[in-house]
């Protein structure tokens, strides 16, 4: 199969979908790999490094989607990227297809056949494309919340980790899964008093047990919930149903009652965000300020530190992006939690969630997938 990797086009987005590593296990597998000058400039990987890897480096995205069977990425397509996708293409890569209509309209017309990342599944029920990029985001809000909690950024000028005779910063942290619980291990480690809420109990009694009391753990009721967002320096959003829109868990009116100069940093925000005033803001201009509450609302957060995380997620997406370019649609077809990734194929949602949010008809993935 002809293996494509364009320069990634969203903003101050310096990850790229393929390691020269990546490239060169594709090309031990017998494929073509196509790689868009400078793609990999982001990660100190130059065109030599992945001429070295085996790829062949053409001048434009357009050269790239017109010569490839598979288009790997790491960001859901911008508009220039879905016009020029085809119905004999794979795309395989972050959609967030749920709270974006305007993408998935266009992933509809292109024909082509979608994989999302954040929908592949695991046997620990777990979504491990996704987990990667939970981490660092989960690890890198605390650093966001603690430099918007600066006076000069805005916030109310505190510490969290507080000095000897200081009470430290509080912490809040809704959704205790991998952004969670990394955001906790962040902000436990700076000397914060931090308290996470979820709505699952074998969850919570899991993060009692590696936490051993350093962190507070909350069953997530909307009083509990009011109680930690109002006393909270520092809020992180970290909830999620698979593949739906993020619930709005705080409203509007809530910010009322927080502090002011407290910060929001809602990483949820690439499935539409768990506060009602959050709006997607990107690395150049990352916060916005709603009833005295900072918010910080990056939806591609990992793209900051793109060594860091082409890695971790070249880690994850290899396996799988290795079956699609051996079988193709067959790969799919076989293995169930990559037919949880399909989310788009051949103008259908194959998507229960994304289905549900945007009103479109669902196409269930064993059905559409007519392979002999
Ligand atoms: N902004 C960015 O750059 C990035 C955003 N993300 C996003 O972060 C979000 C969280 O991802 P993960 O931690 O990997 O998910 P996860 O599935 O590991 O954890 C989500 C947690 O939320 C909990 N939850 C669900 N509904 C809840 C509710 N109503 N109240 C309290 N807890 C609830 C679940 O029980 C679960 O423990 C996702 O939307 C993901 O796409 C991930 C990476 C980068
Ligand atoms: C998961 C995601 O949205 C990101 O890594 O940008
Ligand atoms: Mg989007």
């Amino acid at each position: 199969m002809r293996v494509g990797c364009p320069k990634e086009i969203k903003n101050n987005e310096f990850r790229v979908g393929l390691t020269p590593g990546s490239v060169r296990e594709y090309v031990a597998h017998g494929h073509e790999v196509i790689v868009e000058t400078n793609a990999g400039l982001g990660i100190d990987a130059d065109d030599g490094v992945y001429q070295a890897a085996g790829a062949k480096i053409v001048a434009s995205a357009r050269d790239v989607f017109d010569q490839s069977d598979m288009i790997v990425k790491v960001k859901e397509p911008q508009p220039s990227e879905w016009a020029m996708l085809r119905e004999d293409q794979i795309l395989y890569t972050y959609l967030h297809l749920a709270p974006d209509p305007e993408q998935t309209k266009g992933l509809v017309e292109s024909g082509c056949t979608a994989v999302a990342y954040e929908t592949v599944t695991d046997d620990h029920g777990g979504l491990p494309l996704l987990a990667p990029m939970s981490e660092v985001a989960g690890r890198l809000s605390i650093q966001a919340g603690a430099t918007a909690l600066e006076k000069v950024n805005g916030g109310r000028g505190v510490m969290l980790g507080g000095v000897p005779g200081v009470l430290p910063g509080k912490v809040t942290i809704i959704g205790g899964g991998v952004v969670g619980l990394n955001a906790a291990k962040m902000a436990a480690g700076l000397g914060a008093e931090v308290t996470m809420l979820d709505r699952s109990i074998p969850r919570l009694r899991q993060l009692d047990d590696i936490f051993n009391g350093r962190v507070r753990t909350r069953y997530s009721t909307i009083e509990a919930l009011e109680h930690e967002v109002f006393s909270a320096d520092l809020t992180i959003g970290a909830v999620l149903v698979a593949g739906a829109a993020a619930p709005k868990l705080v409203t509007r009116e809530m910010l009322s009652g927080m502090k002011k100069g407290s910060v929001i940093v809602d990483v949820a925000i690439d499935q539409g965000g768990c506060f009602e005033t959050s709006h997607a803001t990107t690395h150049s201009e990352p916060t916005f300020e709603v009833d005295g509450v900072i918010h910080y609302c990056v939806a591609n957060m990992p793209g900051a530190v793109p060594v860091t995380s082409t890695h971790a997620l070249n880690n994850a997406t290899l396996h799988y992006g290795l079956q699609l370019a051996d079988k193709g649609l067959k790969a799919i077809a076989e293995d169930r939690h990559l037919r949880a990734g399909l989310n788009v194929h051949r103008g259908r949602i194959t998507n229960k969630p994304v289905a549900e949010a945007l009103g479109y008809e669902l196409a269930e993935a064993d059905t559409v997938l007519k392979v002999a």
